[in-house]
């Protein structure tokens, strides 16, 4: 696990065993990194981006070790401003938390520019870290400090003067409901109250631009309604956050601006209604039966696509094998697909919806893969000893 603090990139161990640790942190800041940015630039600016990995594969004994280059980001680009809430979505290894390291300083990018309120992450990082906070894809809390150690520890790595840092520490205590938590050691809160934590570290020196990896994936319903709270308050002062989100009601719900990523590349961007009225079609849902074959239901939609009736269609095997289409706008709708499914042998349908386009018909537009398939691929292909390895660091 890797603590993003303004002062640097440091591992849990650094953590614990390190003594005169802070006095180090100290020589590592410079006032510089107080100085005011100018208030007309955007929070983040993400330009061509590129970010390549060499996997190594071990081998066996005598065995060769097999090589390859995985490229996680393909130059992506992409502005988020002051006062909105970018939300970046895609499936798994599509390359989001690729992203957010990249601009977290805890990856290099190969090339490419990222700035935060205007200063180069490269080449300013103790000054852009300053800015922004970073909340890791794993919880990142030590279990033998409290809470409210955990934010005072914190503070002081980013220099916050001793009244400001009890202001902070309170507002977010307050605002993330932990007042019976924060005393207590982190090991023995629930994964909902370790995320909370996460956030309020990354909020403690009150950063201008939060980058949030899946910040609530597997919470409950009351931390994850806390955490939005939070993040449309922070919104609305003015603060600025990127979104990293495998649910798509999260990203339709909060985020202002939605970029689909997809194998390493921005595929889309705009605001989620943009987005929706771009694909100008209707989604339909057919189940043929309410259990179809997959042979059936296979066939169905070959025959809808030789007819051009639709532009983008799937099977669902959690529903019954039902055929999940878009079907385009200046086509009359599932009326006519209906009749084609007839013509082709199928006599009575066991049910028929309509309803308006959704971020999911956005990505399958894209891509031609629902998110939840696109997730299962990239799974199954992911190799397992490096995604241990990523989840140790
Ligand atoms: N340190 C690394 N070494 C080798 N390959 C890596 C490394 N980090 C990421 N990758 C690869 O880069 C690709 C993008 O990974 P990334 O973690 O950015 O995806 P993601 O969209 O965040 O997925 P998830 O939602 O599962 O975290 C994947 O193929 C992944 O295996």
């Amino acid at each position: 696990m890797a603590f993003v603090t303004p002062a640097g990139v440091f591992r849990r161990r650094d953590l614990v065993s390190c003594d005169g640790w802070l006095d180090k942190v100290s020589q590592w800041i410079g006032d510089e990194q107080y100085e005011d940015v100018g208030v007309d630039v955007p929070g983040l600016e993400v330009v061509d981006l590129k970010k390549s990995f060499l996997r190594k594969e071990k081998g066996k004994k005598g065995k060769r070790k097999r090589k390859e280059i995985v490229h996680a980001l393909n130059g992506v680009s992409f502005t988020a401003e002051r006062g909105q809430i970018y939300g970046l979505l895609g499936p798994n290894a599509c390359g989001k938390s690729t992203t957010m390291k990249c601009i977290g300083s805890i990856n290099a990018a190969d090339s490419g520019t990222i700035r935060v309120f205007g200063v180069d992450v490269s080449k300013q990082p103790y000054k852009a870290r300053q800015m922004f906070g970073y909340v890791h894809q794993d919880a990142g809390v030590d279990k033998i400090l409290t809470g409210r150690e955990h934010l005072d520890l914190f503070a002081d790595l980013a220099h916050v003067d001793t009244a400001r840092k009890e202001q902070n520490t309170e507002d977010l205590i307050t605002a993330l409901r932990m007042e019976n938590f924060i005393d207590l050691e982190t090991g023995v809160y629930s994964g909902g109250i370790k995320r909370r934590l996460d956030i309020a570290l990354a909020m403690v020196h009150q950063p201008g631009l939060l980058l949030l990896d899946e910040p609530t994936t597997g919470l409950d319903v009351e931390s994850r309604a806390i955490i939005w709270d939070l993040l449309r308050e922070f919104r609305g002062n003015g603060g600025c956050v990127l979104l990293t989100s495998h649910y798509l009601e999260e990203v339709d719900t909060l985020a202002d601006v939605v970029g689909i990523m997809d194998k390493g590349s921005l595929i889309a961007s705009g605001t989620t209604a943009e987005l929706k009225a771009s694909l100008g079609g209707t989604r339909v849902q057919i189940r043929i039966e309410e259990f179809t074959s997959q042979t059936e239901a296979e066939r169905a939609l070959e025959h809808l696509k030789a007819k051009g009736a639709i532009r983008q269609g799937l099977i669902n095997p959690g529903l019954g094998n039902a055929l999940e289409l878009v079907i385009p706008a200046n086509r009359d709708t599932s009326d006519a697909v209906e009749i084609l499914l007839r013509d082709a042998g199928f006599e009575s349908m066991f049910s028929v919806s309509k309803s308006r386009m959704s971020l999911g018909d956005v990505y399958l537009t894209a891509t031609g893969r629902s998110l939840q398939d696109a997730d299962r691929i990239a799974q199954a292909a992911r190799d397992p000893k490096q995604t241990k390895s990523e989840q140790i660091l």
